[in-house]
């Protein structure tokens, strides 16, 4: 039990410096995941839609984190310019861009016939 509860401390802190360092996942923590779900709560969505949103939503934040995490080790390996560092976070970067790409169609599909 103390195990689990030290694990979540570990995570919450990663979560603290994630909203405090990455701009990026501020806005999807604080603009972008609100805004989807008032919108879903003011539409009054089916189980099953508000599934596939909070799935998108945290699907895109726990990329952005992953992401995040790549980028800080790879700093740490090297910051002189490096080719194969370019590609591990250009692969990192496209996991984040495919994630967002899937949760806007998500979205399209879930909003549209409601809107
Ligand atoms: N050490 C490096 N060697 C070669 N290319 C690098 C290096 N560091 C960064 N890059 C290139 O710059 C891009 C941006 O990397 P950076 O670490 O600045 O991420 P960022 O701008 O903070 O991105 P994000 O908005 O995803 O947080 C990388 O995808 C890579 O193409």
């Amino acid at each position: 039990m103390r195990r689990l509860l030290r694990s979540f401390v570990f995570a919450w802190r990663g979560l603290a410096h994630l909203a405090a360092s990455q701009r990026n996942f501020r806005l999807h923590l604080f603009l972008a995941a609100p805004l989807v779900i008032a919108a879903a709560a003011w539409l009054d969505l089916a189980v099953w839609e508000w599934a596939a949103l909070l799935l998108c939503i945290a699907l895109v934040l726990g990329l952005e984190a992953m992401n995040t995490a790549l980028e800080i080790l790879a700093d740490r390996v090297s910051r002189e310019h490096d080719p194969v560092i370019a590609l591990a976070k250009d692969a990192a970067a496209a996991a984040v861009l495919l994630a967002a790409l899937g949760a806007a169609v998500v979205g399209l599909i879930v909003f549209l016939p409601h809107l």
